[in-house]
């Protein structure tokens, strides 16, 4: 009785309510729905000629066997095409609705896996979102691999395209060797930021002013470590204090009594070529801008902010944590942005290493009550760069990723530059799916509910209405969760939930499609929606059922949150139904 007796003190609309079980007779177009007695909620609101009681919000939940296919309503006009992408049908195919996988899956493209060829194999073995990182190669180079995405897309599969910021951070530009070189211990490096032509040269971005004689110089994040011994002008004279391996791109931190030196963080979160890099992708209309190094929440604000004056289809903005301010604003930033990613590369440069798996465990917490995607990135399967098989350490870290609920896992150097690419991919999405299938099979996804964080009613009674989807669902063993949604924010919202079933999400919304390719557990579907919810309903099952992808008996559960076109701007349709195929 609480969402009922809530909705109408604070809605103060036309309710219209029974008691638990009882239905109120109704006709939608004059075809009759059968319901069932269900012993669910003493809440039982049905749409019920809404304009002519001047009714508002219907909030309408529903039990019962009704002949979705054949039969009871006359699908003229219910004709029309579902996109499904080619990848989730398969597994549809073969597994059945509880083989699909939930954890998404995110791979960097680098000169070992850019053709088209390497690109279908990736989106074959199940990549959702590509994610090309500005730090490295050229613009031609990214439009190429955008256009290339775009063509398997058009093929039938369904892979959106993250952007990365290069951010403002301290690079090795060139160490004068084509690959890695080894500090050894003892040795004088020089470095500096313009071309250098002495011996030993490094020569490395950003100015280094405000940093002395006695600093440290991590490179890596501990993979070799200089002492400064000299400043030359603009330059450092260091010699090497921990003999290691210098990579090609490798990231430098500086430290002073222990702590880290901030001289790069002031630089700002959007460089020049962050900015033109964020044209480009969104002229390309990438479907994430990553962005590096946030600090606070206003980056974001900012970003967003922009983006809305310039295009149609927005671009959702990912907040990477990868720094001690990001942790202490995490909150805001979360709230602020539309999913993050988990930058354990960076962020373990900046804490100790011991800290990072509960330090995600936290974040990928707080992003799921927030409604927000959680990428787990860095490391996750690094010794595949080199070698066929993972570490059992690896496999370990993917698997707890996975039990955190991480939305998605990302490969970098093993899909961009590593020699297993596509086999590091295949270990990503065997492991999540046992992980995922063990957690079932020992009930330990039961009821994750949303708490109240979401202010307005009608938020708060859509929070309720996942929590209760997400419990029946679970409880009666349900086949699927069909959501229809027009932005895809009911689709993510329930994925808050992390039911047990898969939830198939209904948009006409290309863009709202892409963007729930993060989102765990949900295969979005792009579909034409009228404001006639019963012909939505019966028109996806029908083409379903056609494709050979749902049976007679099959049971699902149907949520909306699609607010017809045609009625007052603040009219909600939210209901829950669970349909039998027949
Ligand atoms: N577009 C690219 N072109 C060339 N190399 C790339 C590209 N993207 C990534 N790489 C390589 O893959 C490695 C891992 O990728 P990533 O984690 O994104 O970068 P980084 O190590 O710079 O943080 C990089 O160090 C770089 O060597
Ligand atoms: C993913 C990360 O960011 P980037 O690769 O851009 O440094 C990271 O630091 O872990
Ligand atoms: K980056
Ligand atoms: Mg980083």
């Amino acid at each position: 009785m609480a969402l009922a007796g809530e909705y109408a003190a604070m809605c103060n609309q036309t309710l219209i309510m029974t008691k638990p079980g009882v239905t109120l007779k109704k006709t939608l177009s004059g075809a009759p729905v059968p319901s069932k007695r269900v012993c669910f909620s003493a809440l039982k609101l049905k749409n019920y000629h809404k304009a002519r009681l001047g009714v508002k919000a219907v909030t309408q939940i529903e039990v019962g066997s009704t002949a979705t296919t054949e039969g009871s309503r006359d699908l003229k006009g219910l004709e029309g095409t579902l996109e499904l992408d080619l990848v989730s049908e398969g597994e549809l195919r073969e597994k059945g609705f509880m083989g699909l996988r939930k954890t998404k899956l995110v791979c960097t493209i680098g000169p070992a896996c850019c053709s088209l060829e390497e690109l279908e194999r990736l989106a074959l073995e199940g990549m959702n979102v590509a994610r090309l990182n500005m730090c490295h190669n050229t613009r031609e180079w990214h439009l190429d691999v955008i256009r290339k995405i775009k063509k398997l897309n058009d093929k039938g599969y369904c892979v959106a395209v993250m952007i990365d910021t290069e951010g403002s951070q301290i690079n090795v530009v060139d160490h004068g060797a084509p690959s890695s070189v080894k500090a050894e211990d003892g040795s004088i490096w020089h470095f500096t930021a313009e071309k250098f032509d002495g011996s030993r040269p490094l020569t490395v971005q950003a100015s280094r002013e405000g940093f002395s004689e006695g600093d440290e110089v991590v490179i890596d994040g501990g993979m070799a470590t200089f002492e400064v011994v000299e400043k030359i002008g603009n330059d450092l004279r260091c010699k090497c204090t921990d003999s290691g391996l210098l990579l090609p791109r490798a990231k430098l931190s500086f430290w002073r009594d222990g702590e880290l030196v901030r001289g790069n963080y002031e630089l700002p979160t959007l460089s020049a070529k962050d900015w033109s890099d964020i044209e480009f992708g969104v002229s390309e209309g990438v479907d994430f801008i990553a962005v590096s190094f946030v600090k606070d929440a206003e980056a974001i604000r900012h970003l967003k902010s922009h983006l809305s004056t310039k295009s149609a289809k927005l671009a959702k903005v990912l907040a990477k944590i990868e720094c001690v301010e990001s942790l202490q604003k995490l909150q805001e930033i979360v709230e602020a942005s539309d999913g993050v990613m988990i930058a354990r590369g960076d962020l373990g440069v900046e804490i100790p290493l011991e800290q990072i798996p509960s330090m995600q465990e936290k974040i990928i917490e707080v992003c799921r009550h927030l409604n927000k995607p959680a990428i787990v990135a860095s490391q996750l399967l690094e010794s595949m760069i080199q070698y066929p098989t993972p570490t059992r350490a690896e496999v370990a870290d993917v698997s707890e990723a996975v039990r955190q609920y991480a939305d998605a896992v990302m490969l970098s150097g093993e899909s961009a530059v590593g020699s297993y690419g596509q086999k590091a991919l295949s270990v990503l999405r065997t492991t999540s799916s046992r992980m995922e299938s063990w957690g079932r099979e020992e009930s330990m996804q039961a009821h994750l509910n949303q708490s109240k964080l979401r202010l307005s009613l009608s938020d708060r009674i859509a929070e309720q209405i996942c929590n209760c989807a997400a419990e029946m669902a679970n409880n009666l063993g349900l086949d699927a969760i069909f959501v229809y949604t027009r932005h895809g924010e009911m689709a993510s919202l329930l994925s808050g939930n992390r039911p047990n079933p898969p939830i198939f999400a209904f948009t006409s919304d290309r863009g709202a499609r892409m963007a729930l390719s993060l989102q765990w557990g949900v295969t979005p579907l792009l579909i034409d929606l009228s404001d006639d919810m019963e012909a939505n309903t019966e028109k996806t099952i029908s083409l379903i059922k056609t494709k050979g992808l749902i049976k007679e008996g099959d049971t699902v559960l149907v949520i909306s949150d699609v607010i017809p076109s045609c009625a007052t701007q603040t009219l909600l349709f939210q209901s829950i139904q669970v349909k039998t195929v027949a």
